[in-house]
């Protein structure tokens, strides 16, 4: 038995940590919709406190409920704790104490989760309580609970997908518009689908969070973000945009998650964010602005495809009151959300490792006989060449090549070595690709 306490026994008691774009909206939910969310979780879902860093910043709260000492509510007499103010510490010791103490955690915060989620899922089993993040991977798309509870009877062996609301909104405006890179971000900012530090969006570390949080869930392992292979999207520049332009491709911020099976039969995982040059016709081409989409693929479900909005307030929130709903009901019924599920316990593989495809675009001297020498040094990497277009322009020519699969290894160091040829005059464009043309 839980050592928490409910106001009358039936009442679920709820702390609001953070009340900023996700939380205000959670709050106005919650107050908004209190007759039929207690109806849904069968007893009624109460505010109990919510902490800010600076409440007299919210006259429009109601003063009773507010506080800076977010550390207090947490051990005050509460039996949910939402978690919406991010960031690792102090936030993770709230929320261990939280757990330990038997009151269920629903969190939108991936930094966190994507570190130290085994930490989390132990304190929560150790004391039967639950851990729900929906909100913390694509926002409103219900995704997590799919992958946990609906596909833990198949064996997933690919997700992948468009995870960064803020940086799919930047790439969008940038291939339709040719918008400036700096002010689509201020506006994504404002739109308050960026984190508080924008870099963690741009720079790929939310979305290599995610990413480790989906493969964790989809192979059954233990992934951080650290074992995820990132690359955001600053050095995405307007040059990349019109190769994949002219190639009819797109240029997206990718997660992709793959079980990898070695020759002898060894399974492993292999977790990566970069920019990828996708064809247009791809369903993930069309997806724009702060919309997330996801690919599952699955031996028995087959390919399945989850699309929504990953980003903002209101449709966060609804993931966050989607998660509160199920903790109540579990408090009110008795009962227990899924567990941490880690028994695969399937190794990373090194990003070197990873097959995969490039797109080269290169500023060649234009002159008989380059061709044959940039395809020399892409034969002695063992790389293959899937297509090749060259266009003549007054004293240089460009070419682009299109690779088969190969090691990221050999694909760098092919690079590298294209890079330092006197024929080649600049390598414009690198970027890898996904998808048949
Ligand atoms: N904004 C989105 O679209 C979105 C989507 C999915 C997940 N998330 C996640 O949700 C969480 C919140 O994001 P947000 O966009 O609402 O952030 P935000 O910066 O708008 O809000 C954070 C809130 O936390 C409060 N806060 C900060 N430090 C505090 C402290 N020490 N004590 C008490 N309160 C404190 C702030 O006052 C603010 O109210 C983050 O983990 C973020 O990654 C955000
Ligand atoms: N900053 C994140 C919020 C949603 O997790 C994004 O842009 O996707
Ligand atoms: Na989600």
């Amino acid at each position: 038995m839980s050592e928490v306490s409910t106001v009358d026994g039936r009442t679920v008691r709820v702390a609001l940590l953070g009340c900023g774009t996700v939380g205000r909206e959670v709050a106005r939910l919650l107050t908004e919709q209190a007759d039929e969310l207690a109806a849904r979780a069968g007893a009624p879902v109460e505010l109990a406190g919510i902490a800010v860093r600076r409440p007299d910043k919210h006259p429009e709260l109601p003063r009773h409920l507010l506080t800076a000492d977010a550390g207090a509510l947490v051990e005050s007499d509460v039996d949910v704790v939402v978690e919406l103010i991010g960031g690792i510490e102090p936030v993770r010791g709230w929320l261990l104490s939280a757990l330990r103490k038997g009151k269920s955690v629903v969190t939108a915060n991936k930094a966190l989760l994507a570190e130290y989620s085994a930490e989390l899922s132990e304190a929560a089993d150790a004391a039967g309580a639950d851990l729900y993040f929906e909100a913390a991977v694509a926002g409103a798309i219900p995704l997590l609970r799919p992958l946990r509870e609906s596909l833990a009877g198949d064996r997933i062996t690919k997700v992948m997908g468009i995870v960064n609301g803020t940086t799919n909104y930047i790439l969008s405006a940038m291939d339709s518009t040719g918008a400036n890179y700096a002010e689509t971000l201020e506006e994504a900012s404002r739109l308050g689908y960026a984190e508080a530090d924008p870099t963690a969006d741009v720079d790929g570390y939310d979305a290599a969070s995610k990413a480790a949080i989906l493969a964790s869930l989809a192979f059954h392992s233990r992934v951080t973000a650290s074992d995820v292979h990132r690359e955001g999207i600053a050095g995405v520049s307007s040059f990349d945009i019109a190769a994949a332009k002219a190639l009819g491709r797109t240029v997206k911020l990718l997660a992709i998650c793959e079980r990898v099976t070695a020759d002898d039969g060894t399974e492993s995982v292999s977790a990566r964010v970069h920019p990828v040059m996708i064809p247009r016709s791809h369903p993930l081409a069309a997806v724009g602005g702060a919309f997330n989409a996801v690919f599952v693929e699955a031996d028995a479900a087959g390919e399945l495809m989850f699309y929504g909005q990953g980003a903002g307030g209101a449709p966060t929130a609804s993931a966050v009151l989607g998660d509160l709903v199920a903790v109540a009901r579990n408090r009110v019924l008795g009962g227990r959300g899924p567990r941490e599920s880690a028994h695969a316990a399937l190794p990373v593989r090194p990003h070197l490792q990873t097959p995969t495809r490039y797109h080269i675009s290169l500023d060649v001297a234009d002159r008989p006989g380059v061709l044959a020498q940039v395809a020399h040094v892409f034969a002695a990497h063992e790389v293959s060449i899937a297509a090749v277009r060259q266009r003549d322009r007054t004293s240089t020519a460009s070419l682009v090549i299109v690779t088969h699969l190969a090691p990221e290894a050999a694909l760098e160091a092919t690079v590298e070595e294209i890079g330092k040829m006197d024929v080649v005059h600049e390598v414009v464009s690198v970027m890898r690709v996904e998808g048949e043309d």
